[in-house]
């Protein structure tokens, strides 16, 4: 129970279901990243909590660094206005990068962000999205790792906000309208 619930239309994903599909994500990029050193990336904010339980599951060296972007600002549509709000702190020359991001929505936040890190020559780069919404994609985006494919409706928790709230949710949900004005 929480003091969010009333706001909650419909829960997508319980904290169990987010756990068991987190193994087996980390399960797979351990698998393939055997003898390499990975370094994860998380797009701030959404992605922290996904992070957090992503990298602690994953059997391999690794580093993490950060970086914060924001396209949605207090609404529940993209801008399609992409800035990057704080860079990452380290190098990614020749390293092993997975991008870590909790949605994938318009495609208009990762096409950007891919394309700036693609251009600082990673040894490879691949992606990882907890949430994928193909319905609402207007920009193409490969996606090496997905956990969940959801539909066309605007969700919250487990990292994922509305105007800042709801991102300590521990379940996935989809927000009813009315909290939005939808
Ligand atoms: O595919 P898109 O339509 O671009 O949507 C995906 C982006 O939207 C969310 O970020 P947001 O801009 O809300 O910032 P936040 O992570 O700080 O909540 C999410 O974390 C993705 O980065
Ligand atoms: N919280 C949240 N952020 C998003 N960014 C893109 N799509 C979504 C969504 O459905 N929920």
């Amino acid at each position: 129970m929480s003091i969010f619930d009333n706001d909650i239309q419909e829960v997508l994903f319980s904290e169990e279901q987010l756990k068991n599909r987190v193994q087996e994500i980390a399960r797979q990029i351990t698998a393939d990243y055997q003898g390499k050193e990975i370094m994860l990336i998380s797009v701030l904010r959404g992605s922290f909590v996904f992070m957090a339980d992503l990298c602690r599951a994953i059997d391999l060296p690794c580093t993490l660094d950060f970086m914060a972007v924001s396209s949605y600002g207090k609404g529940t549509k993209s801008s399609g206005q992409v800035q990057i709000t704080k860079d990452l702190s380290e190098d990614i020359t020749d390293r092993h990068i997975i991008v870590v991001e909790d949605i994938l929505d318009s495609g208009n936040t990762l096409s950007y962000l891919l394309k700036i890190l693609e251009n600082r020559h990673p040894a490879s780069i691949r992606l990882c999205t907890l949430l994928d919404k193909p319905e609402r994609r207007v920009k193409p985006v490969q996606v090496h790792y997905s956990g969940f494919t959801i539909p066309d409706a605007f969700v919250v928790g487990y990292g994922l906000d509305y105007a800042e709230k709801y991102r300590n949710l521990p379940y996935i949900g989809i927000l009813k309208p009315r909290v939005y004005g939808g």
